[in-house]
């Protein structure tokens, strides 16, 4: 597309390094005095998430896919244009997840994906899988609900950018009148965050190649700039974690060299999800002009070192639903405001967590409403604090209070220990070895989706909806024994979502309509919101339990979501300390647990895969947070009888990293995901000597693909390396609830036929 450069005269406005040396620096483009660091995209009705499937299903084509996109950039900027938000950001939008785009944006692309098809057929072949191609592996944002692809990166990995997309947004924005400051992940938090490519040499690092890589982004950055981009966004989260002194001085060296690169942009670095700590004056010390800090989740200690730089100040959660108060962030600006040269308002992190328009709800409690804000709302706040602040002279900032530490409520009277237990539990429960089971959803259908909607549209009488849930959970029964498993589930049919059903049924939660927000490609869930005190005013699951438990003989397991999870998947207040409001969704899950022994479900499973997404991001604190989230756990289950056999569940959790606190929930069984990491757990030394029962998932159910019976076979054969056949449960990876029936009837056939050959193989000759 040929483009008059003559509205791209600002090519010419180049800011260079602050050190005078004999080049005159052109002056430094003007940074917005009200921005955000990005923007939801999944669409106000979830356009994209429609898009996306129907062409998935080959029912639209990818031009058409492509114009969803379009509109839905336009429709963003336009939004945010009417907000009264100035230079807004292009680039934020994804048709799958940005870190997969940045990886295709630096030519980063396994060889593997390459013969799949064209451009969108590589793309979606990197994300979701294709024919006889495994997609590549999928893992938590940080501490968010977000998942991103990881990059595979080898020590061949030619690095060629390609810098269509940015390049195409940003031209589309300026046709609309708009000139955009496109965003890319920065050159560190990008190597950091991909893994070693499989035939990689061992001891390589993606890391290892970050002078290659600074080529394709130098290359990205000159094109933009050739573009008319005045300002280029580089995200650099991963600096708020602990980094070593290598990786500092790393990050020094890459940034000294692409604020040195002739006819660049200006360079707006930004952080968040927390605080920069020792990479702020690392940063600051280097030629780029602008540093963002999140003043949401930071201190404002050490923003000295951002004297001479523009600080782009992140006063306004991207994090949470909750309003600002001026009174808080306008101080905090004037402080920030003494020791930068400029600064600007802005958000804490992308508001691609946040819903986008509370206008959206007109279900909620006024009074609560009065308390919310969504992204427009918050765009609207960085846009009203910037206008205040350019006059404000008041009160000097003060630190708000450390919250007072309460005493840590107990773990709940404990459980005889595991052997005790165990022997209960087999007497009562006499499964086979290498019981099969699955996590807990089945597919749920399109019919239980609308009946659903029209329950809250009120043109379906509730008696008709349950009516149809008791349908669905019989029908899930008659599968499982057909298939021949030996603990069954009742499918979850009854849940919109594993949290936001319990929100819905537990006093202290407000749910919402519309209020999505991306969770990975087109999956979206809706964070209850968590204001007040939690309390769980009748049972909510005990009903369906009875009900699936009367259709068979077999043992159902009764499937509860645990307090972590529960608090990890909402917006939470932030009144009380979080390990308090965990607890009292503690309380009510023990209260359900001890309802469900009552009515006689032999097993409950209480899901915390979330139990790792919450650690702190630096490794203070983490401690304390894991003794209070597996104290938590422990109050949940703990009021159990010892013959009740407690099962948990953790995915997307590099359950690596926390097996000790996996170990302390001290549950019976423990289902984990273990496919899309190739087993690996299984190697961890703690987990060849773990004590109760386990459950590497044997296959990915996050892909259409359907495992055969000797991969399942061969999955099974190296975990009975490292845990006993009464220990080793066979199981999926996850809930079925994405999958579709025939997959899943197809893939369960296999896993059971797998586990019925080895358990012959087992018995002793003769036997
Ligand atoms: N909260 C949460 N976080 C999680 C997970 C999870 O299960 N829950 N799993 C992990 C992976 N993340 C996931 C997140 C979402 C979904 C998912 O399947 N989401 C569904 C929506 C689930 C839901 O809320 N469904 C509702 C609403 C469904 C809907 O679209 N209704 C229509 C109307 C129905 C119709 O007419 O068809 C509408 O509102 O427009 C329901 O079933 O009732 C989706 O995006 O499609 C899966 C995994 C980690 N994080
Ligand atoms: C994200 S973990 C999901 C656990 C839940 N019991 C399910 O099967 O869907
Ligand atoms: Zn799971």
């Amino acid at each position: 597309m040929p483009k008059d450069r003559s509205t791209t005269t600002a090519v010419s406005i180049r800011r260079r390094s602050d050190e005078g040396d004999s080049v005159s620096a052109a002056p430094e483009p003007s940074f917005p005095a009200a921005t955000i660091l990005g923007y939801p995209r999944i669409g106000p009705r979830r356009e994209l998430k429609r898009a996306l499937e129907s062409y998935w299903e080959g029912a639209t084509t990818a031009e058409e896919l492509r114009a969803t996109g379009r509109r839905l950039r336009e429709a963003s900027w336009r939004r945010l244009a009417a907000l009264g938000l100035e230079g807004p950001p292009s680039n934020t939008f994804s048709l799958y997840d940005q870190v997969l785009d940045t990886a295709v944006l630096l030519g980063a692309v396994p060889e593997r994906y390459r013969r799949a098809g064209g451009p969108e057929e590589v793309y979606f072949a990197m994300a979701r899988g294709a024919d006889g191609l495994a997609p590549l592996r999928m893992t938590k944002w940080f501490d968010t609900n977000y998942h991103y692809i990881v990059p595979e990166i080898g020590p061949d990995t030619a690095f060629v950018a390609d810098p269509a997309k940015p390049v195409g947004e940003f031209r589309e924005a300026l046709a609309l009148g708009l000139r955009t400051r496109p965003v890319l992940i920065g050159p560190i938090t990008f190597l950091l965050l991909a893994e070693a490519a499989p035939d990689a040499p061992a001891g390589f690092a993606p890391f290892d190649r970050l002078a290659d890589v600074l080529g394709a982004y130098e290359d990205v950055l000159r094109a933009l700039a050739a573009e008319g981009a005045e300002w280029v966004q580089l995200d650099e989260p991963a600096l708020v974690a602990d980094r070593t002194p290598e990786e500092l001085a790393a990050t020094a060296a890459a940034y000294d060299r692409l604020g040195t690169l002739p006819g660049r942009p200006a360079l707006f670095v930004a952080s968040y999800f927390g605080d920069l700590g020792p990479a702020l004056p690392v940063l600051a010390r280097t030629p780029v002009e602008a540093i963002g800090v999140d003043l949401v989740r930071g201190g404002v200690s050490g923003l000295a070192a951002l004297a001479g730089k523009t600080a782009v100040a992140g006063v306004v959660s991207g994090r949470d639903v909750w309003r600002t108060d001026p009174e808080r962030a306008l101080p905090l600006l004037a402080a920030v405001r003494k020791h930068a040269a400029r600064v600007a308002v802005s958000t804490s992190c992308s508001l691609l967590h946040v819903p986008y328009d509370l206008d959206a709800e007109t279900g909620l409690d006024p009074a609560l409403r009065e308390r919310l804000a969504f992204a427009d709302q918050k765009v609207a706040e960085v846009v009203e604090l910037a206008r205040r602040l350019a006059g404000y002279d008041g009160p000097p900032y003060q630190a708000p209070p450390a919250p007072v530490e309460t005493a840590a409520p107990p773990a709940g009277a404990g459980r005889s220990p595991y052997p005790v237990r165990a022997a209960a539990q087999a007497a009562h429960l006499r499964l086979p070895p290498l019981p099969t089971t699955t996590i807990g959803s089945f597919p749920q259908t399109e019919e239980l989706r609308a009946a659903r909607a029209a329950v809250a549209a009120g043109t379906l009488p509730v008696e008709e909806y349950d009516e149809r849930v008791r349908a669905e959970i019989e029908r899930v029964i008659r599968l499982q024994e057909r298939l021949g498993l030996d603990v069954l589930v009742h499918g979850e049919p009854e849940r919109n979502d594993m949290v936001q059903y319990f929100a819905e049924h537990l006093d202290g939660f407000a749910v919402t309509r519309h209020g999505w927000v991306q969770s990975y490609g087109s999956r979206c869930t809706r964070p209850p919101i968590l204001y007040g005190d939690v309390r769980r005013p009748a049972p909510i699951t005990v009903r369906w339990a009875r009900y699936a438990a009367s259709l068979t003989d077999r043992p159902v397991k009764g499937m509860l979501t645990g307090p972590v999870t529960i608090v990890a998947w909402s917006f939470v207040r932030d009144d009380l300390p979080l390990r308090d409001v965990v607890f009292q969704v503690a309380d009510a899950i023990r209260e359900e647990v001890r309802d469900l022994e009552a009515a006689g479900v032999p097993i409950i499973q209480v899901d915390e895969p979330a139990l790792r997404e919450m650690m702190p991001l630096r490794r203070e604190g983490r401690d304390a947070y894991l003794a209070w989230a597996v104290a938590a756990y422990r109050r949940a289950t703990s009021g159990a009888g010892d013959r009740t056999q407690i099962h948990t569940h953790l995915c997307y959790s590099d359950a690596d990293q926390i097996l000790d606190a996996i170990d302390g929930l001290d549950a019976d069984v423990t289902s984990i995901e273990s496919a899309r990491s190739h087993g690996r757990i299984l190697g961890e030394p703690a987990l060849r000597d773990f004590p109760r029962g386990i459950g590497p998932g044997v296959y990915d159910i996050h892909s259409p693909r359907v495992p055969d019976e000797a991969e399942v076979e061969k999955a099974l054969r190296a975990a009975l390396e490292v845990v006993p056949p009464d220990r080793l449960w066979v199981n999926p990876d996850c809930g079925l609830k994405t999958r579709t029936y025939p997959q899943v009837e197809a893939s369960l056939a296999n896993i059971v036929a797998a586990a019925r050959r080895l358990r012959a193989a087992l018995r002793p000759a003769g036997g």
